[in-house]
């Protein structure tokens, strides 16, 4: 062993992650509608094994691998992770990649996140490509599956330096119980939803040397009060998932009843909304939480003239932040009166929020009626059912204020008397 090598193997050793590496839990998620795959290490095997679990099916064909990113710097981390899935992607389509967690169960921030990449057949390149992103990337761990002839699943932990490949670890599988609460819930709160407006505030000073733009986003926020406080005029806000009528609605409800129209993220820096919605979560979420003090802050100003109409806001965020960090089934997201589906103490809270829900099918009609260009994330919507039901269901936990819901499948006319009607029994106000 080479002095450097010592070094480097010295370092890895001693760092929290590969001295805890086998303490941790680990899940396969396998499908977007099945319970993941739990798995615990032990340095022998340790309990009976079943050989007919799925775990034991999913990891004893072919080839498995899984890639983690651990990253001190969380910036580097989310990038890493981010290019990670997009190269893995680049894999032959016979290679089959499956979200991998690594995680403490009950410890916040403990997550890990990965890949279980699966070759069905036993070829070098896939090791090869693995090995190399581990290299380029210098926060990836790899980990390699064997069977043994008792037909147990050992994880090998590698560490690839110069040139270098050497097992750090190796562990026996063995079956593990499903966690309270879904592992993806443990690294929500401050890494995409964010609950206070430094928090929002620090991650984007973090990105300002590789995210110009990102200045440019601090500066605005630097121009507008932190701790507004609301006027006498109701402020009501206008949630949904895409196309089931806010802006039909808000721009009626501005019309009738002589508010003013605002929305979340504000159009101060809605032109820079393209550059965010292309960064990792972490990046785009606090984007879009600082988005919503800025609009917080108008909404201060404003509501000292006039009601305030909102099309989206706090809400909206954090229901979108969840319904995709959650992965799997709607029975993953975390349960009612969860901390995540509370309001953040420092922004300012509206009288009402109303949350427009329309069935699948007439949603899917107003979005080709309107033809225009969709997100990805409009697109991944619309292709995954899972993930509409679980914003819509994300929408409807929220607390202090939740959502009162307004059926919008019925015509325009038909929406806008109900909702006139909701506002003047929340908000005593009428149409003018
Ligand atoms: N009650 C309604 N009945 C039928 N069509 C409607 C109704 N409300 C809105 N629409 C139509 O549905 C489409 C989407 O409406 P709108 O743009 O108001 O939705 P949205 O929720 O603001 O969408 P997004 O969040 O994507 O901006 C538009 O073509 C609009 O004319
Ligand atoms: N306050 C907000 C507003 C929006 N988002 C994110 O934007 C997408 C929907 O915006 P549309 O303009 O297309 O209606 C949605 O994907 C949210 O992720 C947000 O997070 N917070």
């Amino acid at each position: 062993m080479n002095v450097r090598c010592s070094f480097q193997m010295a370092q890895a050793l001693g760092s929290a992650l590969y001295r805890e590496w086998a303490e941790r839990l680990f899940a396969i998620e396998c499908c977007n509608n099945s319970e993941p795959l739990y798995f615990a290490l032990s340095p022998s095997p340790e309990g009976p094994w079943d050989e007919s679990s799925r775990l034991h099916q999913v990891l004893s064909r072919g080839e498995s691998y899984s890639v983690c990113v651990a990253s001190e710097n969380r910036i580097e981390g989310a990038e890493s992770y981010a290019r990670l899935r997009a190269e893995l992607s680049g894999l032959p389509p016979r290679c089959r990649v499956m979200e991998l967690m690594a995680f403490s169960p009950g410890k916040p921030g403990s997550l890990i996140k990965g890949f279980l990449v699966q070759d069905d057949r036993h070829h070098e390149g896939t090791e090869r490509v693995l090995q190399h992103l581990v290299r380029e990337s210098g926060q990836t761990t790899l980990c390699s599956y064997t069977r043994d002839g008792a037909g147990r699943i050992w994880q090998r932990l590698r560490l690839l330096t110069d040139g270098q490949d050497r097992e750090i670890s190796r562990n026996c599988l063995s079956l593990a119980a499903r966690p309270e609460l879904h592992p993806s819930v443990l690294n929500i709160k401050n890494s995409v939803i964010f609950f206070q407006y430094e928090d929002a505030y620090c991650v984007l000073k973090e990105c300002v040397e590789t995210i110009p733009k990102a200045k440019e986003i601090l500066q605005l926020a630097d121009q507008y009060d932190r701790t507004p406080r609301k006027g006498l005029h109701p402020v009501i806000v206008i949630e949904g998932l895409d196309a089931t009528g806010k802006s039909t609605l808000t721009e009626a409800l501005r019309d009738s009843l002589q508010a003013t129209l605002l929305k979340s993220p504000p159009d101060c820096i809605s032109h820079l909304r393209k550059t965010f919605d292309a960064k990792p979560p972490l990046i785009r979420r606090a984007f879009y939480a600082l988005g919503n003090y800025i609009t917080g802050s108008i909404i201060a100003r404003e509501s000292e003239k006039s009601p305030v109409i909102v099309d989206r806001f706090w809400h909206s965020t954090a229901a979108y932040a969840i319904a995709t960090e959650v992965s799997g089934k709607l029975e993953n997201l975390p349960p009612h009166h969860h901390e995540l589906y509370q309001w953040p103490q420092d922004l300012i809270r509206p009288d009402l929020v109303l949350l427009l829900t329309v069935d699948a099918e007439e949603r899917v009609r107003r979005l080709e009626q309107r033809g225009e260009m969709r997100t990805r994330e409009e697109i991944e919507l619309e292709a995954n059912s899972i993930f509409r039901q679980k914003v819509e269901a994300t929408y409807r936990r929220m607390e202090n204020p939740a959502c009162v819901v307004v059926d919008a499948s019925a015509s325009k006319e038909v929406v806008f008397k109900n909702t006139l009607h909701v506002i003047k029994r929340h908000c005593g106000i009428e149409q003018t």
